[in-house]
Parts: structure tokens; sequence; C-alpha cells
């Protein structure tokens, strides 16, 4: 049996091992959620809120113990975990308060002089296979909502961040959520396809690659059971020519760095009008130099490392390629040391077509930066990937920004600012970057029965 470990990428440390789940575990489990939510779809929003508060109480007092665990295991710098934790909170208080509102039953006056109406139900057991980059923040915002809808929640956490999945399920237990409306699994991968295939479970949520996504889609279709990817992006982040370039390019450098690239909405392919292009990168340049790298416990460094060795190496194989296909290498691009997570950020500029960092999702500190003639050509290269998760597109033409922004093919896009999750947004993506939508009243009607009754 392989078992679950927990590494400070930072320091390769073994922090901890854990045992995989055995079948009767598993067993146990899924027929304690079936009798939780027996339960739990009857209790009121009153009492659903006033736990999901509890919950953001609990995230709140120990915000520290829980910023020290995601940093341990996955290499965020503190203070980025703690703000991650704080998010967490607010995502808990936003559906405690918003819920029954954005849940309640819907009348319908129809033109033959009836009435009907659309009631919103919870559909049971829901299965979150979730990622190791914000390893709270993505599940609470997929807990929240879900179970605030009156459904159960089991998660399947990535394998790497197993102390943040078990200090999760501690959360929800001291919040005094009855046992079983929440329930962390360690498990691996196959034993997941097996959850879904699970008459139990009713739906599953994924936040993480197009693979996985595809392999746990896949095995959801076969059963006819809802499925919501959240997946890859490859972020463009366009300044024309009449944007407040300073801010613009201080901003691009916050926004690739942030979660040290590891993050599905960090901007990745900066598109900058032609006129402003060296400006543009002299600045970037500078702000880029001046982070700080240093412990991820440290509350003065700016990052880290990456959350793996091997994620590491990935990414400087694509960086590698893209170099040899062509590209220009303006900063950084040292090879990391065998088996470190370690990685310098890295700047590429007149990348080819035919590069990898191109068209692939670079999932790190890498940024990518073209030139465009235009404002046409910046759209147009925009659209130019697989992916569609977020945008962001700088200009003090604020109507005309707009318009743009219309023309680009993504799940959001933020006007001279960067792209962020916020518990009052809908947040997902189209093309390869998965579909449905997380957050906001959208998020939480994913994962209910919309019921037509008909009044007669
Ligand atoms: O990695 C994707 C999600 C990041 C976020 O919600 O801020």
């Amino acid at each position: 049996m392989t078992l679950i470990k927990s590494i400070n990428p930072y320091t390769g440390e073994l922090l901890a091992e854990f045992h995989p789940l055995s079948e009767k575990e598993i067993e146990e489990k899924l027929s304690a959620g079936s009798v939780a939510f027996s339960t739990w779809k009857e209790t009121g929003f009153l009492r659903r809120a006033e736990l999901m508060n509890n919950a953001a109480k609990v995230l709140k007092d120990r915000r520290e113990k829980y910023a020290k665990i995601i940093s341990l295991e996955m290499g965020k710098v503190i203070k980025e975990s703690l703000a991650e934790v704080d998010k967490c909170a607010l995502v808990c208080e936003y559906y405690g308060e918003k819920s029954a509102e954005f849940l309640q039953a819907e009348d319908i006056n129809l033109p033959e002089g009836k009435k009907a109406k659309v009631i919103h139900q919870p559909l049971g057991a829901i299965l979150a296979v979730m990622p190791w980059n914000f390893p709270f923040w993505q599940v609470f915002r997929f807990a929240a909502p879900t179970l605030m809808a009156g459904n159960v929640g089991v998660l399947k956490h990535a394998s790497n961040v197993p102390q943040c999945s078990l200090a999760i399920q501690e959360v929800f237990t001291e919040a005094g959520f009855p046992a079983g409306v929440f329930q962390s699994l360690l498990i691996d991968s196959e034993a997941t396809t097996k959850l879904i295939e699970d008459d139990r479970i009713k739906a599953v949520t994924l936040t993480g690659s197009e693979k996985a996504g595809a392999s746990v889609a896949s095995a959801a279709g076969k059963q006819i059971k809802k499925s919501l990817l959240e997946l890859g992006g490859s972020d463009p982040f366009i300044v024309l020519k009449d944007s407040d370039l300073k801010k613009a390019a201080e901003t691009a450098v916050k926004a690739r760095m942030i979660n040290f690239g590891q993050s599905c909405i960090a901007a990745k392919r900066f598109i900058i009008e032609e006129d402003i292009y060296d400006d543009f990168l002299t600045i970037f340049v500078d702000q880029l130099s001046k982070l700080k790298e240093g412990d991820p416990m440290d509350e003065s460094s700016d990052f880290a490392c990456m959350a793996r060795p091997d994620l590491a190496e990935e990414l400087y194989s694509q960086v590698d390629k893209s170099v040899k296909a062509g590209a220009t290498l303006l900063f950084g691009g040292e090879k990391p040391e065998k088996d470190s997570a370690r990685f310098q950020p890295t700047i590429l500029t007149d990348i080819p077509t035919a590069a990898p960092a191109y068209s692939e999702e670079l999932f790190g500190p890498v940024a990518t930066i073209f030139k465009v003639k235009n404002e046409a050509d910046a759209i147009a290269m925009a659209n130019d990937s697989e992916f569609g998760l977020g945008a962001s597109i700088w200009s003090e033409d604020k109507e005309k920004a707009e318009q743009l922004a219309s023309k680009i093919e993504s799940g959001a896009v933020f006007i001279n600012s960067m792209v962020a999750s916020n518990p009052h947004l809908p947040f997902g993506g189209v093309k390869k970057s998965g579909y449905g939508r997380e957050l906001s009243r959208y998020g939480i009607l994913e994962f209910v029965n919309s019921k037509t009754v008909y009044l007669g």
C-alpha cells in the first residue's frame, strides 16, 4: 500500500505519513454521509448559517495554525497562507448570509393564467476532488455553498496536502456540523473513481489539470452524474498604449507571481501594444527583481519554492524547450537543482508559436511577454489559446475596454485590475478551462435540483 506523504517542499523534510483509507473505512464514510444527508437536508437555513458562521470563527481563531500547515505542506509564503485562511472565513460568512435568499423558491406566472414555482433542493453527497495550490480556499469555496444548500460534502484532496485535508475536516467538526456532513477522505485516484461509481455520490466537482478533469468527468458521465470542472488557464494580460502603464506593469508582476505562479488565474501571457512594449518590460523586470526570495515561514518572503520538485522540473523543461524553439530568455531561466522545488522567476520574450510557452499553461513563475501592433491583434492573440479562464485588460478608455472584454473568450475579464476570485462573482471557464461556475448565486445553483412545481 502506498502511503500518503506530507513533505515540506522547501526543505524536503518528511512531515508525516498516512495510510490511505481501507475499503471498509470508505464504506463507513459513505454510509455516514447518507445518514447525515437525511437530516441535514431538512435542517433550516438559520441553523446551517449558524454552523457556517461557526466555521468562519474557527478559521479566524486558528488562522496562524492553519496558515502554517499550508506553508509547510505546499511552500506558499506565510503572508499568502494567512490571506488564504481569511478568505475561507469570508466565503463561509458570505454563504451563511446569502444562501436562503439565493435558494428562495421562484414564482412563475404563466400566460394561461396558471402559476408554477421553482424550488431548489439538495442532491445528496457531492464529491470534491481538489488541488494543492490553494489547499484551503479551493475546498471552502466548494463546501460553503454545497453544505448551505443542504448537500453533504466528501473531499478527496491532492495527495501532497493530507494535513490540510485533515485540518479542514477539523474546522467543520469544531464548528459543530453533524458527523457525516463534511468528510475528508485520504484516498488515491483509483478509490476516487470507485467513489464516483457509487450510487450515494450524486455529483462531482474537480479543480485541477485537464487530464484529471477529463478522467473524472468521463467517470461521472458514464454514471450520468453531473460534473463541474475548473481546470487550467493561460490568462492573457493585455496592456494597451492608453493605459496607466506603471500601474499595469506593477500589477502584472503581482498577477504572475501570486502563489509563486501556481494559480489557474495567474496572468500568464502579457500582451503589450508595441508603442509601450519597451517601457512595460523595464518596469516589469525592475519589479520582479525586487521580490524577496526566502523561507515560506518568514513573513518578509515574497516567494519560496514550488509545491513539489517534479513541478519545478516540468516547468523548467517547458522553458528549456521554448528557448530551444527560438524564444529569448530575458530573465532567470536557470535549471533547478535535482530534487529541489526552488525555481528562479523567469521571463521569456519573442516566443514562436511552436514553443511550448506559446500554447501550454506555465504553472509557475514564468512570464511570457508578447508585442502586438494594435488592439485587434491583442484580442486575436488573447484568444489564440485552448484555455479560457480569466483575462485582464488595461486601458484608460473604459468604454473601449468593455467592448474589447466582450470579444475575449474567457469566463471573466477584469478591466484595469488583475483577475481574482471573489465570493460575490461567478468563477469558471470556457474552452479547455472547464465548465460550470463556482461562487456567487451561480455557484450554489450548480448542485441543486431546480424543480418545477406546476400549480394546476
Ligand atoms: O487556482 C485557481 C483559483 C485561484 C483563486 O481562486 O484565487
